[in-house]
This record gives C-alpha cells, structure tokens and sequence, in this order.
C-alpha cells in the first residue's frame, strides 16, 4: 500500500513541524503524555484503538506512572510511513487535552 512507503528524514522532518507533540526519528516517532492518570491513560488508549482498527494501523502503547508514551512505527517496512504521520495527527485529537496542563 502506497502509504506504507518509508519517509525520508527531510520528508519526516517536514511532518513532524506539523506535528510538535511528537518526537523522533525514521525509526519510530513518539508522544509522551505526562501527568496523567491511569484511568484516563486507559481511556486514551481504547480511543487509540478505534483510530488504529479506522486505519488498520496500531501503535505500541505504554502506560507507566503519570505518564503515557505512544510510539509508531510501521512494522511491515521497519520504519515511518505516511500512516504513522496520519495516526499522530488523529491521535492528537485524544491526546491533547489528557495529561497536566501547562
Ligand atoms: C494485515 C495488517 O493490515 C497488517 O499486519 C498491519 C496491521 N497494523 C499494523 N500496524 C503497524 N504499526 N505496523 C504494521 O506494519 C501493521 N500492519
């Protein structure tokens, strides 16, 4: 599938200005959300899971103290595809609003 085609790190680093939450690299890009507790974590995570079923695409989630980190990559390539930028964007809509605030 064409959106499964790895990105350059110019290509990547064009999408992450757009994406300043997220954090990485043509191996894997991730979101960390501090301050937030595991019940909303836990909330935040089944949302995740709607967009990954909508995209057929599933990030690797961790929930650990006050924090949640969300890490994608496409596995199929090894690496950050259109569909990894795609999932960021629509996982932002979740993510904003769920840890500490500034
Ligand atoms: C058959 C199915 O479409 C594939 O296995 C999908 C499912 N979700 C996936 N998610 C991620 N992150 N990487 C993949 O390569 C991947 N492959």
């Amino acid at each position: 599938m064409a959106r499964r085609i790895l990105l350059n790190p110019d290509e990547l680093s064009d999408a992450l200005e757009e994406l300043p939450e997220w954090a990485g690299d043509v191996h894997g890009i991730h979101r960390r959300v501090k301050g937030i507790d595991f019940r909303s974590a836990a909330r935040c995570v089944t949302a995740l899971a709607d967009v990954a079923e909508e995209l057929d695409h599933h990030p690797d989630v961790e929930i650990s103290y006050g924090n949640l980190t969300v890490h994608l990559i496409t596995h199929s390539v090894d690496g950050v595809t259109e569909l990894d930028v795609e999932f960021a964007r629509r996982a932002d809509v979740h993510l904003d609003d769920a840890g500490e605030t500034a």
